[in-house]
């Protein structure tokens, strides 16, 4: 079995599934608890997020555990929304977002919110003069993700950041969910983003748990009320043990990372040099560095994408249509449309996405087993 659909999860790590028991079993109470117990386990959710500040070069308190992606991308943009309504009702995001930003812009449109969508090019890039003529007096919030989920293109944060050093009120929110051991720490610690996501199962943690970046001294409404953890922005009993294991697989994640990087590159191009040999194939991802090292879209034309993605099941390589909540749903790709790609086209796009355990090997099977599902194709064609 080969598993190339990283982008929609990762299998956790067995160091961090080690610490999810350990943290289980012995530091179970509660970490409001006033007990030793309690004590116990406050301890470990602090740790954590001391690890977890460090690695992303944060202060601890700039730092909320969530239950992942979703959550953080929801929180920030809702909870900006409430904290600065009464300065204005402007939001500016793009068009390609994950639905976790692009629904809850919705959301916030049907309360009366005006959000402007950037387009972007044919290769998945926003043109930073969009934002700059996009910017008004009420503009409250720009969120903007770091590397595309369906293609992998990594947007230019850094000519972002320029741009709204001249809005310093304005929140600036970054989806970095696809970014973790990517090689863009530098570009996603831009001084003047204010708001980071992180979800812990796309870098080998356990589903269910994430966290989110607020730089110190900004201020987002909570969406969770009750208890008051989290210093009162995220009420809910800290989910320790999973904290604890993110905390871990954020570090392996981050070991090695230049190597890491190089090997999915590597993989990436002998795959796209490989299909791109084929007539009837497209390559969205291109091999230029302002694409992630671990995502590759392409298409078979004139075959629907659910076929190629099972047809490679078939073969025993897991993967996904564009993004895994596409491919359930049957539906075509956002990201694809933005970029002006022909539907007809669009609808036969397939995911490869790659981790750090992918071997070259793996990818020469990859290309036996393409060379078997095409050539069926190819015979149902004639
Ligand atoms: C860019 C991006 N943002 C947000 C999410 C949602 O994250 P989660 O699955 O942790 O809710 C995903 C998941 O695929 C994603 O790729």
């Amino acid at each position: 079995m080969i598993y190339f659909d990283n982008s929609a999860t990762t299998k956790p790590d067995s160091g961090a599934l080690d610490t999810y028991r350990t943290v289980a079993e012995q530091f179970f109470g509660n970490p409001s608890s006033l007990h030793k117990l309690g004590d116990k386990a406050k301890a470990v959710v602090e740790q954590s997020r001391e690890q977890i500040a460090e690695l992303i070069h944060a202060k601890p308190n700039e730092i909320y555990f969530t239950s992942g992606g979703t959550e953080g991308d929801n929180w920030i943009i809702k909870g900006t929304a409430m904290a600065k309504r009464m300065f204005g009702k402007h939001i500016i995001t793009t068009t390609i977002e994950h639905p976790a930003v692009r629904n809850t812009m919705a959301q916030l449109e049907d309360l009366g919110f005006d959000v402007t969508y950037l387009p972007v090019d044919s290769r998945g890039f926003i043109n930073p003069d969009d934002l700059k003529a996009a910017m008004r007096d009420d503009t409250i919030l720009v969120s903007i993700m770091a590397v595309n989920n369906e293609v992998g293109s990594i947007q230019p944060l850094d000519k972002v950041a320029d741009i709204l050093q001249d809005y310093p009120t304005v929140h600036f929110h970054v989806d970095a969910v696809q970014s973790v051991g990517k090689g863009v720490m530098d570009l996603i610690r831009n001084p003047r983003i204010d708001f980071l996501t992180f979800s812990g199962h796309k870098f080998h943690a356990l589903r269910g748990t994430g966290f989110i970046y607020a730089k110190q001294g900004r201020r987002i409404e909570p969406l969770m009320a009750g208890g008051g953890q989290e210093k009162d922005w995220r009420s809910g009993t800290e989910n320790t043990a999973g904290i604890a294991a993110m905390a871990k697989a954020l570090r392996l994640a981050l070991t090695d990372e230049d190597k890491k990087v190089a090997r999915e590159q590597a993989i990436r191009k002998e795959i796209t040099e490989y299909v791109e040999s084929f007539d009837h194939t497209v390559i969205f991802s291109k091999l230029t560095p302002d694409f992630a090292p671990h995502i590759l879209t392409m298409a078979i034309t004139g075959v629907r994408g659910e076929t190629i993605v099972h047809a490679f099941e078939n073969e025993g390589v897991y993967m996904s249509t564009t993004s895994a909540c596409s491919s359930r749903s049957g539906q075509e790709s956002s990201t694809l449309a933005a970029m002006n790609v022909d539907g007809s086209i669009a609808e036969s796009a397939f995911r490869v996405s790659l981790d750090e355990d992918n071997t070259m090997a793996e990818a020469e099977q990859f290309k036996q087993a393409f060379k078997n599902v095409y050539a069926g194709f190819m015979r149902m064609r004639a």
